[in-house]
């Protein structure tokens, strides 16, 4: 048997996948539609005031194409927590007009590929920072759910540590040439979730997603033991921005 790597977790990420029943929500009349939005908003203050004191983190985006319109990424301590929230909407006369086309429960996880043998990686503050992180106020989200193949030669599991940890350094390299265009929040969904991990990428140039990702599609970790689930890209939403996108008259 392979060594298993030792992985760090911080807090745990729910990604909830809306669509819009557009036809219900224009049947509705305008000023219980304003009600509904009202009882959103204030659901999505209460939701972002979680940052103010670092009890996780909150984000909301508009999903092109014809999998979802919306997504709300939520970070907390606890998986209880998580399971809060997803009531706390579900419950909203929103949510009526609304279904749930995907959704990813996961953890950030960190592993200890690149961490030296013999140190703390607590010892640097920025470890614990990376492992509750606030999302980065990015323009642009893309979000995909993916596994490390487990086939014949191309196994991942069965590879030697020190084989992993030569790939995954290939990997951060590159990773790391992208520095300040992009931001990356690794969550590990094993036993969680129908995938291994969750990525989410933030940037405020959404070709660099395209640019980074097909990078790495020729990099040794990616070309042969990289499989990924569906792809998700979208916009980042303010309140007004979610508000105008529920209005007749899209600004
Ligand atoms: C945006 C840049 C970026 C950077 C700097 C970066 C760096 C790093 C480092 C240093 C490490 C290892 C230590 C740790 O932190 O865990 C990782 C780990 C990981 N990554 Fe990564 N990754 C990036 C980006 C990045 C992308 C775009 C992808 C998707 C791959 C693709 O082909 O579409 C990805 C995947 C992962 C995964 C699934 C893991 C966990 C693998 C495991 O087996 O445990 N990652 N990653």
């Amino acid at each position: 048997m392979s060594q298993a790597v030792s992985t760090y977790e911080g807090w745990y990420v729910y990604h909830d996948f809306r669509k819009i029943d557009w036809n219900k929500w224009k049947s509705i009349n305008p000023s219980e539609r304003e009600q509904m939005i009202q009882e959103l908003l204030e659901t999505i203050q209460k939701w972002s005031s979680v940052e103010n004191n670092r009890k996780g983190s909150f984000g909301q985006y508009a999903i092109l194409g014809h999998k979802a319109d919306l997504l709300f990424v939520h970070l907390r301590p606890t998986i209880d927590e998580l399971n809060e929230v997803k009531l706390q909407f579900d419950k909203l006369d929103f949510a009526d007009v609304t279904s749930t086309p995907y959704s990813f429960t996961s953890v950030v996880e960190l592993s200890s590929y690149t961490i030296p043998p013999g140190t703390d990686p607590f010892s640097d503050p920025a470890f614990r920072e990376r492992l509750e992180p606030i999302l980065p106020k990015t323009q642009y989200v893309c979000f995909y759910p993916m596994n490390k193949r487990r086939l014949g030669d191309d196994n991942w599991y069965m590879l030697s540590v020190e084989e992993r940890r030569k790939m995954m350094k290939s990997h951060g390299m590159i990773g790391r040439s992208y520095a300040g265009r992009v931001r990356q929040i690794i969550t590990g969904a094993i036993g969680f979730d129908d995938w291994e991990w969750g990525v989410s990428l933030f940037s405020d140039d959404p070709l660099t997603f395209k640019k980074l990702v097909t990078e790495m599609r020729f990099d040794e970790v990616s070309a042969r033991f990289g499989e990924f689930g569906p792809f998700y890209v979208g916009c980042r939403l303010t309140s007004d921005g979610l508000t105008s996108l529920l209005s007749d008259n899209i600004k």
